[in-house]
Parts: structure tokens; C-alpha cells; sequence
């Protein structure tokens, strides 16, 4: 059964909420602190999230939650138009006694202001009977705001996609495989030089017979030229020739 305004607040499942934030059936949680990418808590000075910026957003109240009652967040509407977009919404356990806390993604193209109390998840709960399973789950603030903030550091970048590092990985990844290709290339550029120079080396050892050839080609010619001019001479052919140069 869905809980209404005034069946919310006697269930007492809202600590220090305040009445503005119940609505027919439902309660809008308020901004406490704000982290960013570094694990930095800003509370009462508020927070500027940029275009494409990851923040943690924690509560303001306390849900505290019987083995019979579940809750259920959404992001409001009004920031959802103004282009925020909530990682960690859904289920609130029954058992569950502890602030509250999402992941705000800014998808709009311009900068957005969080500030403190401001309303971001909205809570509907819903009353049944007791399941055999209940997790009593009990946090102080402080512990769920430490939790948070380990998350922010090491799990989420600081940009949806985490461009800066993804821009890193793929400038590395470029550099990187010309570096390879560049000693790959080299490589097989000294390994084909080096064939090279063993196949010339083998070739000037084996190929004195072409030399040899044109060598006895050539003796072959001479001879023949001077049979030549001897015949030529005898016939007084060219005498007369030799004597007038
Ligand atoms: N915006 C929200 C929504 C829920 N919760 C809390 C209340 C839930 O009951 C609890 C769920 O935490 P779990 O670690 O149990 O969540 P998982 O879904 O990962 O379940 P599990 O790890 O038990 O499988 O987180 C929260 O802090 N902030």
C-alpha cells in the first residue's frame, strides 16, 4: 500500500524532514553535502556541477525504515528538466536506518548550482507485511558521508565517460602502437638489411664466372678483329688509309 502525506509522517520513516517537502504521496529529500571527483565535501557554500561533471549528492534526513515498509526514489522532475541526471536511484530497504545519497550526472550543456537544502530524490513508500528476510542496516552520517566519499574517489571520474582519462587512454594507445610499429618496422628493416647484405656477400662469391665470360667473350673478339685486320691488310684495303691519317 502506498503511503500517504499524512501516513508518512505518522509511520515516522522522515527524520528532521520538513513539512514543505511532503507531497500527496511522496517526500523530497534536501541536499546535506555535495563531493566531488576528490573526495571534497562542500556543505554550506554549495556547488557549481559543470557540463558532463560527476557529484555525490547525500541527504539531509534520516529514513528510517520498519521491517514493513519499503521505499522507492526517483529524481525530481524539475531537475531531471534541467538536464541532472540521479545514478543511484530505486530501492530503500525495510531495515534500513540511514541517510540517503546519488550520483548526479549534469547532461545539461550549461552549469548547474546545488545548493544546500535544495530538494533531489523523491521518496514513496510503501507499506506491506514483514518478509522473513529484513537487513537492519544502521549508519551514522558520518560513517555513510566517509562511504561516500571513497566511493567518489575511487570509483567515478570526474566527467560522465571520464573523457579526460578515456582522451588519455586513447592518445596513449595511439602513441603506443606507433612506438611498436616504429620498432616493429625497424626491426624487420635491419633483419631484411641483413639478408641483403649476406645474399651480395654469397652473390660476389659465386658470380666470378660471368666475369670469366665476358672476359673470354672479349679475348674471343679481340681475336677475331685482329684475324680481320690481317686479311684487310693483305688485300691492301685499307694501306693506302693507314698512310694518309
Ligand atoms: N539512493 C539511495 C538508495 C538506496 N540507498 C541505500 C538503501 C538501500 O537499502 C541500500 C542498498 O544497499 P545495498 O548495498 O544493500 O545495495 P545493493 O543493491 O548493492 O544490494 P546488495 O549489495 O545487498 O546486493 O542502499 C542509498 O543509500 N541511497
Amino acid at each position: 500500500m502506498l503511503l500517504t502525506d499524512n501516513e508518512i509522517r505518522q509511520a515516522g520513516v522522515v527524520r528532521s524532514g520538513r513539512d514543505e517537502h511532503y507531497g500527496s504521496t511522496s517526500y523530497d529529500l534536501s541536499i546535506r553535502s555535495i563531493i566531488d571527483s576528490e573526495g571534497k565535501l562542500f556543505v554550506s557554500e554549495g556547488y557549481t556541477v559543470k557540463p558532463q561533471e560527476i557529484v555525490w549528492v547525500t541527504s539531509k534526513e534520516r529514513i528510517v525504515l520498519n521491517s514493513d515498509i519499503t521505499a522507492h526514489a526517483v529524481i525530481r522532475t524539475s531537475l531531471c528538466n534541467s538536464g541532472l541526471l540521479a545514478l543511484n536511484i530505486g530501492i530503500v530497504d525495510p531495515g534500513w536506518n540511514g541517510q540517503l545519497a546519488t550520483a548526479i550526472i549534469n547532461f545539461s550543456k550549461s552549469e548547474y548550482y546545488l545548493r544546500p537544502g535544495e530538494k533531489f530524490l523523491r521518496l514513496s513508500f510503501y507499506k506491506h507485511s514483514t518478509p522473513t528476510k529484513v537487513n537492519n542496516i544502521n549508519k551514522t552520517e558520518l560513517e555513510y558521508i566517509q562511504e561516500r566519499k571513497k566511493l567518489a574517489i575511487e570509483t567515478f571520474g570526474s566527467t560522465f565517460l571520464n573523457v579526460e582519462d578515456l582522451t588519455r587512454r586513447v592518445r596513449e594507445s595511439f602513441i603506443g602502437s606507433w612506438k611498436e610499429k616504429t620498432i616493429l618496422w625497424g626491426a624487420m628493416g635491419a633483419i631484411i638489411f641483413g639478408f641483403l647484405s649476406i645474399f651480395v656477400a654469397i652473390a660476389a662469391y659465386i658470380i666470378p664466372w660471368n666475369g670469366a665470360l665476358y672476359q673470354s667473350n672479349f679475348e674471343d673478339l679481340q681475336e677475331r678483329v685482329g684475324i680481320l685486320e690481317g686479311m684487310i691488310k693483305k688485300e691492301g684495303m685499307v694501306g693506302t688509309n693507314r698512310e694518309t691519317e
